[in-house]
């Protein structure tokens, strides 16, 4: 029988920190990544660019299921390429984030897409980022964390992010923001954004990012044997 690589799935609401320390996490364990988000960002892109009515399930199957995009590692960054056109920056827009979160909403949106996240599970293990890793996609996986922070504590790092790029932000609209994508990520009908019942459940709001990658991978070591 065959060995079926290890899974950490890492799930949680909007600037948790999820990105953050997966990669922190990969680059340790040097296991692959999975920034499962950034598919549902370049659906919503696709989407758009072909002038697709986002809020037609039947519509955006087809898209889904036959997405041209590919994910590579440029200098140790992810690089993602649509349709032969790099979009690395183009899929974090605010207008993207919003539309990503109302394309996953759709069922069989999600089932289309199932098979391309589960591809990433290879030897010697993978970092899955998302929202439903833990609970739908690698319900096997032997490590889960959900990691959790106050929605204000997460517009303020949205925040400092975004200043640190050069935009100007209002903290209310972020806050704002933040609550919508939630609320619809935590109430739809299909893998809906909650820790898996076996998850690791960490509030990082008043953690520093050193402190949440430390725990993680302690918790990690711990539970793989490693
Ligand atoms: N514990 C922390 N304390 C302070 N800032 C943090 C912490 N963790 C992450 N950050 C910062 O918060 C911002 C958002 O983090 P990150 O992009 O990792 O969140 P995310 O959960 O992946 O968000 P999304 O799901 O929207 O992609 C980044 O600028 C990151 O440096
Ligand atoms: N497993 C996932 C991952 C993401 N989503 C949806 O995509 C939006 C963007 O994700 P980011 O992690 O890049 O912010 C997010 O708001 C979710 O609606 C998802 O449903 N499942």
């Amino acid at each position: 029988m065959t060995a079926i690589a290890p899974v950490i799935t890492i799930d949680g609401p909007s600037g948790a920190g999820k990105g953050t320390l997966c990669k922190a996490m990969a680059e340790s364990l040097q296991w692959h990544l999975l920034d499962s988000g950034a598919i549902y960002r370049v659906l919503a892109l696709a989407a758009l660019h072909h002038q697709v009515d986002i809020e037609s399930e039947e519509a955006l199957v087809p898209m889904a299921a036959h997405l041209d995009v590919r994910f590579l590692s440029v200098d140790g960054e992810m690089q993602v390429v649509l349709e032969g056109e790099d979009v690395t920056g183009e899929i974090r827009t605010q207008e993207v984030s919003n539309t990503a979160s109302r394309v996953a909403a759709f069922p069989r949106v999600r089932e289309a897409l199932l098979r391309r996240q589960r591809a990433f599970r290879e030897e010697p293990g993978l970092i899955a980022d998302g929202r439903d890793m833990g609970t739908v996609v690698f319900p096997d996986a032997p490590v889960k964390i959900f990691l959790d922070a106050s929605s204000e504590e997460r517009a303020h790092r949205r925040m400092l992010q975004l200043q640190e790029k050069g935009f100007n932000v209002n903290f209310d609209r972020l806050l704002s923001e933040i609550k919508e994508r939630d609320d619809r990520d935590r109430n739809r009908a299909i893998a809906p954004l909650v820790p898996a019942a076996d998850a690791l459940v960490l509030d990082s709001t008043s953690m520093s990012i050193e402190q949440v990658i430390e725990k993680a991978l302690d918790y990690a070591r711990q539970k793989l044997g490693i």
